[in-house]
């Protein structure tokens, strides 16, 4: 489906990707995750033929998106982050117009509207001016617009982070039933909904390419048990302390809440009180939780 290859961008003295490798084969939806920054929008950018590598190889469906262009472009499709419309347009006007701009016959604008407005929740308001539309229907509009050509591969850029919970809810309904039909490649910094709907991951940090995996086995090799804890009041070089214990792997502190990573539970359950009490820390509340993808995002990254 994708494949890139020591895929670099530079703009001017900005390296935007460093040496992005990574392939995509079979169905599915992949999460594409990243910081703000770290190269998402580029690669999609290069990925669906709007933006030219500076180096390297990329191929979309077989085929090279510098050379082959206008062979990918028909059988894929992309939701930018902030699409743009004709707000003067009603939403039925705006897909007809897409549907021209393609190439189709009337009949089949005409069916593929109707059939893409509904199943993207707009249907009703398809007479209204997409001037009043709210920023959910518009993102729903963008998503009927992407699919008016079949694509066999939807590449959607940060769709649903504009949007409020219950928007973000039918989106993701969506692409849940979408995915069964095509190959979604979405990116996002809202982990928690990749976890919903991704079947794979892959994490770009600061231009290169950190993980690429499944989310079971990413879990499978990357779930350590967590504690929280929080305590009555900071305690000085607390982290510094705890870094010294080998049964720690890894420390998140916000203010006087701490998550820690640890090897062995029930080592950790004898230990940290006693380093706590050492270092002069009141617990307030303590927990045991298991790993979201957030906490691995966090630790790879960091
Ligand atoms: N046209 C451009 N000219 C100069 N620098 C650019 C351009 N486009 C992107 N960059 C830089 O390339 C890097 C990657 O940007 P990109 O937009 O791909 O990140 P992103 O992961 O999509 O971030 P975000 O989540 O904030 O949208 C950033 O440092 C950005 O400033």
């Amino acid at each position: 489906m994708i494949s890139c290859k020591n895929l670099v961008k530079e703009f001017k003295s900005v390296q935007a990707l460093k040496n992005v490798n990574f392939n995509i084969e079979g169905n599915g939806c992949f999460g594409f995750l990243g910081g703000n920054g770290a190269g998402k929008t580029t690669t999609i950018r290069i990925l669906t033929g709007l933006a030219i590598p500076t180096r390297g190889e990329v191929k979309v469906l077989g085929y090279d998106i510098v050379k082959d262009k206008e062979k990918i472009l028909k059988s894929i499709s992309y939701l930018p982050q902030h699409p743009s419309f004709y707000d003067y347009m009603t939403g039925e006007k705006w897909m007809h117009f897409i549907g021209e701009l393609y190439g189709f016959d009337k009949r089949l604008i005409k069916e593929r509207t109707e059939e893409l407005l509904k199943k993207c929740g707009i249907w009703d308001a398809r007479n209204r001016q997409i001037g009043g539309y709210s920023g959910g229907m518009k993102q729903r509009l963008g998503l009927a617009q992407s699919l008016i050509n079949k694509p066999k591969l939807l590449f959607l850029d940060e769709p649903v982070s504009a949007l409020d919970p219950i928007g973000r809810h039918e989106v993701l309904t969506l692409l849940l039933e979408l995915k069964k039909e095509m190959v979604i490649f979405m990116s996002s910094h809202i982990l928690e909904d990749v976890e919903k709907i991704a079947d794979e991951i892959i994490i770009i940090d600061k231009g290169e390419i950190i993980l690429s995996s499944t989310i079971e086995d990413l879990k499978a090799s990357y779930t350590h048990p967590i504690i929280s804890f929080e305590l009555l009041a900071p305690v000085e070089n607390l982290s510094s302390v705890l870094k010294n214990e080998n049964w720690i792997v890894s420390i998140q502190e916000v203010s006087n809440h701490y998550k820690i990573n640890v090897k062995d539970i029930d080592i950790a359950k004898i230990h940290l009180p006693k380093v706590l009490h050492n270092a002069g820390a009141i617990i307030t509340n303590y927990q045991i939780e298991s790993s979201s993808l957030e906490d691995i995002f966090l630790r790879l990254v960091n």
